[in-house]
């Protein structure tokens, strides 16, 4: 197998075991799918699609490079330590902030077509 189709298949991986131990994860694919059929429905212009498909990526990095964290704290820190704590926190954190701008983002763009 070739250097790139290896890469992938390690890639594939790592992303079907956050989609299988990560209910966050569905959650964030499901709002995705529903923010998508809404862009199609109001038929929101290139620049509203660009900015909806960002947030959808922004978000989905987040969650995977958190699950990362918490799979290397786990690994590295199976005890209750303090600064181990603080990474897992941090790293959720990260994930609240991308998907707060999301939902700001898609409130800017929803509400007015709705209301
Ligand atoms: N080894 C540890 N030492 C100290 N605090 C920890 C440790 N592991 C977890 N915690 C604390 O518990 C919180 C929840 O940890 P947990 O591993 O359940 O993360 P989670 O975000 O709930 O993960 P998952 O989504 O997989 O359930 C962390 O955010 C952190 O504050």
């Amino acid at each position: 197998m070739n250097r790139f189709l290896k890469s992938f298949k390690f890639a594939a991986k790592g992303l079907s075991y956050t989609i299988a131990t990560q209910p966050n994860f569905i959650f964030h694919v499901v709002a995705a799918v529903l923010v998508v059929a809404a862009g199609w429905y109001f038929d929101i212009s290139k620049g509203e699609w660009l900015a909806v498909l960002i947030c959808i990526g922004l978000v989905m990095v987040a969650e995977l490079l958190n699950t990362a964290f918490e799979a290397l704290v786990d690994w590295l820190s199976p005890e209750f330590n303090v600064k181990a704590g603080l990474v897992k926190d941090i790293a959720a954190g990260a994930v609240l902030v991308a998907a707060l701008v999301a939902l700001v983002v898609a409130f800017v763009i929803f509400v007015p077509k709705i209301f």
